[in-house]
């Protein structure tokens, strides 16, 4: 559960602070977000806010994300910003900026460093993970061979493999094409986790059980997907 209270965001300019993110309370608590709107409408500052990759100037954002079946106990992105990181895995458009080892199994094997001190345990770990999403054969592969969609797959393995309570996706299928967007969508929404996933693609959208619209840096709607995705169209 992720919520915010009168959290904004403002960023230094020549003139003054400009404020990208109006004062935005909500409380996320449905298994499956979507977050929708135009370019630089201050979606990605919205995500960002959840996993604490931008603090909040004011007001704050507060995440509850006990493991399954445990009493979560509440974190402050200011506060607990490396326990937040832990629980919310963030997923960038782009997969190159996250995937930083030679190989395959190198980089799955990275996210697992914290988790697993012994090297053979770590490996282990790692082939579990990417035998879960479907990519073991690429184990000892070059990370630059994959395809577009695979990468983006290995990205998502590479932050689930520390089993996060919440997911947040930026813009995860923007790079790819139909199949591996399809496919790419698939796993988001089959996830045991919280996701929250920011996007262009308004099919994708459509599966969530709720839906913002942001625009302007304010949330401008909040509720089905369907009538979500009228209002966006409407504004568009
Ligand atoms: N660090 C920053 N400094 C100044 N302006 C910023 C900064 N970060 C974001 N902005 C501005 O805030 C606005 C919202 O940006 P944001 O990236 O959140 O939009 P977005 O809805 O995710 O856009 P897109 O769909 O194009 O990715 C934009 O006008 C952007 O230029």
């Amino acid at each position: 559960m992720i919520e915010l209270r009168e959290a904004t965001v403002a960023v230094p300019s020549a003139d003054g602070d400009v404020t990208i993110l109006h004062p935005t309370s909500l409380s996320l608590t449905e298994p499956r977000i979507s977050i929708i709107g135009g370019n630089g409408s201050g979606k990605s500052t919205l995500a960002r806010l959840f996993n604490g990759l931008i603090e909040p100037s004011s007001g704050s954002v507060t995440v509850r994300a006990g493991k399954r079946g445990a009493d979560p106990q509440p974190l402050d992105t200011r506060r607990d910003g490396a326990a937040v990181r832990r629980s919310v895995g963030f997923v960038f458009t782009d997969p190159s900026a996250q995937l930083i080892m030679p190989t395959v199994i190198e980089d799955v094997s990275l996210s697992l460093r914290r988790q697993y001190r012994d090297k053979q345990e770590r490996h282990a770990a790692a082939l579990t993970a990417l035998e879960r999403f479907g990519l073991h054969h690429l184990a000892d592969n070059s990370v630059h061979s994959l395809s577009g969609g695979q990468k983006q797959m290995l990205a998502i393995t590479s932050v689930l493999a520390t089993d996060p309570a919440i997911l947040v996706a930026d813009e995860p299928t923007t790079l790819l094409d139909l199949r591996n967007s399809r496919l790419v969508g698939d796993l988001l929404m089959s996830l045991p986790q919280q996701v929250c996933v920011v996007t262009h693609d308004l099919d994708l959208a459509a599966r969530a059980d709720r839906t913002l619209v942001v625009e302007g840096g304010r949330v401008v709607f909040d509720g089905a997907p369907g009538e979500a995705i009228a209002h966006y169209r409407a504004l568009a």
